[in-house]
């Protein structure tokens, strides 16, 4: 049963990366299903609109909870999984695109302006598992770039979707800490040499320094990823 991902926008344009590389391949291969849905073909007066002022005062719009309805009503199974980026959710990590790659059917709501109203996440919530979640702290325009990161970080973790499933085990945030750096030829660049212990075949060597490398640069780039920390 192939994951299906729809994905509700302003701006469906964002989207045509999901064509290209390993997403496009997941299609074509039919271990996903993405469709790209535009929310202004859920409105309903003459100028398409999808946002009002905000109730309470305050800067920016707020998009109307109708179309929204709509669009989602448009996709929505018992089995949908509802995901709503935004600046005040859940932490995406890697054990949450873990679970996504694992789900039946998943929704996107990509938000702009100042967000989408409230009633959206509370009128589906009792219905089918809403997710609000945030890829980092730091605000961007809308929730598409968050969708985009999203999909691919949960896709390339679906079984097949990945020619060799080993790349996956020491990639960062699957282990502890960091990965350690990665060298490939030639052996000597611009003066600079590969490290001679992964010249050297010793395997047992390599892994040893491959693991101290991790830890040296889990030490300096990411201590609060140190166990015990
Ligand atoms: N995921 C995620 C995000 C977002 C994000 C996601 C959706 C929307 C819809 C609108 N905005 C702009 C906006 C600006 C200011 C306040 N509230 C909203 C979004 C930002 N920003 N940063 C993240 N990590």
């Amino acid at each position: 049963m192939p994951l299906r991902i729809d994905v509700i926008t302003i701006f469906p344009d964002y989207f045509a990366p999901l064509q290209l590389s390993l997403m496009g391949k997941a299609q074509q291969s039919g271990l996903v299903t993405i469709a790209i849905h535009d929310l202004r073909e859920f409105t309903s007066d003459r100028h398409r609109s999808v946002d009002d002022t905000p109730y309470g005062g305050g800067a920016g719009m707020v998009m109307t909870p109708e179309p929204w309805g709509q669009a989602i009503d448009a996709v929505v199974t018992d089995q949908s999984t509802l995901i709503v980026p935004t600046p005040a959710g859940k932490l995406f990590s890697q054990p949450v695109a873990a679970e996504l790659a694992h789900s039946t059917h998943l929704i996107f709501a990509c938000g702009r302006y100042e967000g989408i109203d409230q009633r959206v996440v509370e009128y589906y919530r009792p219905r089918i598992d809403v997710r609000e979640l945030s890829i980092g702290d730091y605000v961007l325009a809308g929730g598409d770039v968050a969708t985009l990161a999203m999909i691919e970080a949960s896709v390339r973790l679906v079984p097949g979707v990945l020619g060799n499933p080993e790349s996956l085990v020491e990639e960062s945030h699957q282990l502890p800490g960091v990965e350690y750096p990665s060298y490939t030829k030639p052996p000597t660049w611009r003066g600079l040499d590969v490290p001679e212990v992964l010249l050297s075949g010793h395997h047992d060597q390599i892994a040893r320094w491959r693991a101290e490398q991790s830890t040296i640069r889990t030490t300096h780039n990411r201590p609060d990823l140190l166990p015990g920390s």
